[in-house]
């Protein structure tokens, strides 16, 4: 099977790229191009043109990915260990509250194994994830990633950029409390305050008061941010200024901390695609671009899946809730995933 990339926006409209994929620097002119890199930007040309794009929908989808017989996959998860986490959890609640640092984000991933069936098929419930999501995927031979995620990292058309914190998170039923939960509130205004500062130095920003997000089963805040830019920005070079924002990174974003979050993150073996940019460029007239976060997605390796999940700590966190939380949120994409 070809390589293949795919990407859905919230209203529907989605696309498909067959491979072979050619790679660029920096955006092409035209459009009708992704964006594809791993947490730590690590391919120097992440724009992938397809040699073939397709406009899809739900029922279109099949032509544009061609399964060739294959069916939905069954996987067997195993519960994850504890240990290598909550040492994580303690040493980075520890570096906190010693006010050094002001949050970071560890990832917890569940591990299975597939025994039958082809994860390409996903695409298909990828595309029928809920609203307020976007819809992400990236297939290679016997390797790949894909999920729905409820995060925009920017929307950028001409000198205009939009962007959201989303960061702070409970179940729908809880809302009431949620909405006055202080240590929930601190997590996102750090995330608040990062994406002011970062695109106050492009531009005069504007954020729209903290709201509320529902999306696949969980509920987070969400403020809306936008900056008209000074002057153009390369949309790479624009994920480079803001990437990785503290609500999959840390704070203050400094190579320190980030040497430590990397760390953190190999010794918990988190696949490279979880919480990077994901992004495309619309083709023909409209060319906006629109770059999310990859995460509420699964990864897999030939028969080895991996599904993990974040949460951000700060003073307040306390494991028994964080860990409630990560087992929320892989529940949210078991569930959209059909699995
Ligand atoms: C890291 C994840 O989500 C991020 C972390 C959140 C939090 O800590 O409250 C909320 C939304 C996302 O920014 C995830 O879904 O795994």
């Amino acid at each position: 099977m070809m390589d293949i990339a795919l990407f859905r926006l919230p209203d529907g409209r989605a696309w498909i790229g067959q491979g072979p994929f050619e790679s660029f620097s920096e955006a092409p002119e035209g459009g009708g191009v992704f964006y594809i890199n791993d947490f730590d930007l690590s391919d120097p040309q992440p724009w992938k043109k397809p040699a073939q794009l397709m406009e899809i929908q739900a029922d279109t989808l099949a032509q544009g990915a061609g399964w060739n017989g294959a069916q939905l996959p069954h996987i067997q998860w195993a519960k994850p260990a504890t240990e290598w986490f909550k040492m994580a959890f303690r040493r980075i609640r520890r570096e906190v509250l010693s006010k050094r640092l002001e949050k970071m984000v560890p990832v917890l991933t569940e591990r299975g194994t597939i025994t039958e069936g082809d994860p390409v098929r996903l695409l298909e419930r990828v595309m029928t994830a809920p609203p307020n999501t976007w819809g992400y995927g990236w297939i290679q031979q016997g390797k790949g990633y894909l999920g729905a995620t409820p995060e925009l990292l920017f929307r950028a058309k001409g000198n205009r950029v939009e962007t959201m914190a989303l960061a702070g998170t409970a179940k729908p039923g809880d809302q009431t409390a949620f909405l006055t939960d202080v240590k929930e509130i601190e997590e996102h205004e750090i995330v608040v305050r990062y994406l002011t500062e970062r695109l106050g130095t492009l531009g005069v920003v504007e954020r729209e008061p903290r709201g509320l997000c529902q999306a696949a089963k969980l509920l987070h805040f969400q403020s809306n941010l936008s900056v008209t830019l000074d002057k153009p920005i390369e949309p790479g070079a624009l994920v480079r200024e803001v990437h990785p924002t503290p609500a999959v990174g840390c704070l203050p974003r400094e190579e320190h901390w980030l040497a430590r979050l990397r760390e953190y993150r190999e010794q918990l073996e988190v696949p490279g695609f979880f919480g990077a940019p994901f992004g495309f460029i619309e083709p023909g007239e409209s060319l906006a671009c629109h770059m999310v976060v990859a995460i509420r997605g699964l990864s897999w390796k030939g028969h080895e899946a991996q599904l993990p999940s974040g949460c951000g700590i700060v003073g307040g966190s306390a494991f028994d809730h964080e860990w409630r939380e990560l087992r929320l949120k892989r529940e949210a994409v078991v569930s959209m995933l059909g699995l």
